[in-house]
């Protein structure tokens, strides 16, 4: 069995190329860093470690790489692979769509059955996303073949997955936990094995939406507030109690969301922001704020983490003191060699902070705006997020 792999990044190689290699599959990854790709074909293999107490380092192996630009190749595997897989980040996948087309059209060619391809981003729906992206690339008649031979099913991944550069070469960083839920219902390929230790969901909204609007909103919300008190790391910034206090409450908010939309109990919720800030707080881990605050544009989107639970919360009339404050902080993340940080900067000084606000996150009610900017204001001024959480 093979598996075509694009993005050999953190996550690529931390749970996607870990769990594909764990049930079996040949895997082989499509990445347009040149390095990554050699290294990988040097060794056919690469390193894990485990942030847990004892740093058990895991050899994934066979594996082999394929760069991006040698497309009559990727096209090739394409047709050979049982299974294909994205994590390449979700601003990405149009970049990856054209050479899946034509892969995926020379594979229907070529007939070879059933396929899925799994797009694994942070964002609601990747794998729709990127069949819509591959519609863009082929005529209305090859999208009826692709869309009859080719499963695209929605997918939610979670583990902190990081990579440090050593003497030895790159080794990826994953934390003891990790799931990868995939939607049954969008799978066409009925000959594939279940992938080990993967949860196969009828409905995948709850939780990714419960991942998204909660680890990745919690994540977020400490990285630009790690950020405005000058910590590096989001385990530092969890040190100060002031933080920590400000993101459960943040969650606490946003779980309501899902006790208002879905099946989860209020307990359940407690339960699960709990287990997501230990998760943080690990002390094995040491995870950038740069990294975690990355694209902050794509972070504050309509139907983001950031963006999302606070207008629907707002429109339910259920409190949004922490969240506007949260949505807040992002205005004020800069990373120089991150483009969208340095996009809102340059935007905030010509525009102002109101039409800021209203472009990135696309809020049109103006009581919540303002709730923003009331924040963003106070926050300059060197208040203290406690003042906050107080008002
Ligand atoms: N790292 C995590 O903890 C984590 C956890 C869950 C989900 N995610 C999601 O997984 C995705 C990847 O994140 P990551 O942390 O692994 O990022 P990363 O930057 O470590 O990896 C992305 C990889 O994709 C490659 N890539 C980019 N454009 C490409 C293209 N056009 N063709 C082929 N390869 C391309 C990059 O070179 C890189 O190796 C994102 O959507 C992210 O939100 C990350
Ligand atoms: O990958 P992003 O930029 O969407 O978000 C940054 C982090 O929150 C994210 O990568 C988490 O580490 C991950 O989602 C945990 O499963």
């Amino acid at each position: 069995m093979k598996a075509l792999h694009f993005g050999a990044g953190n996550i690529g190689k931390g749970l996607i190329g870990y769990l594909l290699n764990k049930s079996g599959f040949d895997l082989c990854f499509v990445d347009v860093n040149e390095d990554s790709v050699n290294r990988m074909n040097r060794s056919n293999n690469y390193s894990l470690e485990l942030l847990d107490e004892n740093q058990t380092v895991e050899v994934i192996s066979p594996v082999c790489a394929l760069h991006s630009s040698a497309q009559e190749k990727v096209v090739e595997a394409i047709v050979e692979a049982d299974l294909i897989t994205t994590s390449v980040g979700a601003d990405n996948l149009s970049k990856v769509a054209p050479v899946i087309s034509k892969g995926l059209l020379k594979r229907i060619q070529s007939d070879k059955g059933n396929v899925d391809v799994i797009a694994n981003e942070n964002m609601i729906n990747a794998s729709s996303k990127l069949k819509d992206e591959i519609r863009r690339n082929v005529s209305e008649n090859e999208m009826d073949t692709i869309e009859s031979t080719v499963g695209f099913p929605n997918s939610a991944i979670d583990r902190l997955s990081l990579s440090e550069k050593r003497s030895e070469g790159e080794v990826t960083l994953v934390e003891p936990y990790y799931e990868w839920m995939i939607e049954k219902q969008g799978m066409l390929n009925s000959d594939l094995p279940s992938i080990e230790n993967a949860t196969y969901v009828d409905s995948l909204k709850p939780y990714i939406e419960r991942k998204l609007y909660i680890v990745n909103l919690g994540h977020a919300a400490t990285a630009y507030t790690a950020f405005l008190k000058g910590y590096s790391t989001i385990q530092s910034a969890l040190e100060n109690p002031e933080i920590e206090k400000f993101l459960r409450e943040t969650l606490n908010e946003s779980a309501r969301y899902f006790t208002h939309h879905y099946d989860f109990e209020s307990e359940e919720m407690s339960e699960f922001i709990e287990k997501t800030i230990a998760r943080f707080k690990n002390a094995n881990i040491s995870d950038d704020i740069l990294r975690v605050g990355r694209s902050p544009i794509r972070k504050l989107g309509f139907d983001e983490r950031l963006t999302k639970p606070t207008r629907v919360l707002f429109e339910l009339g259920l409190p949004v003191e922490r969240l506007t404050a949260a949505v807040a902080t992002a205005f004020f993340f800069h990373n120089p060699d991150d483009k969208e940080s340095v996009t809102i900067q340059s935007y905030i000084r010509e525009q102002g902070i109101e039409q800021a606000i209203a472009h990135f996150t696309e809020i049109e009610d103006a009581t919540l705006q303002s709730k923003i900017k009331d924040h963003y204001s106070r926050l300059k001024e060197n208040d203290s997020l406690l003042t906050i959480n107080e008002r």
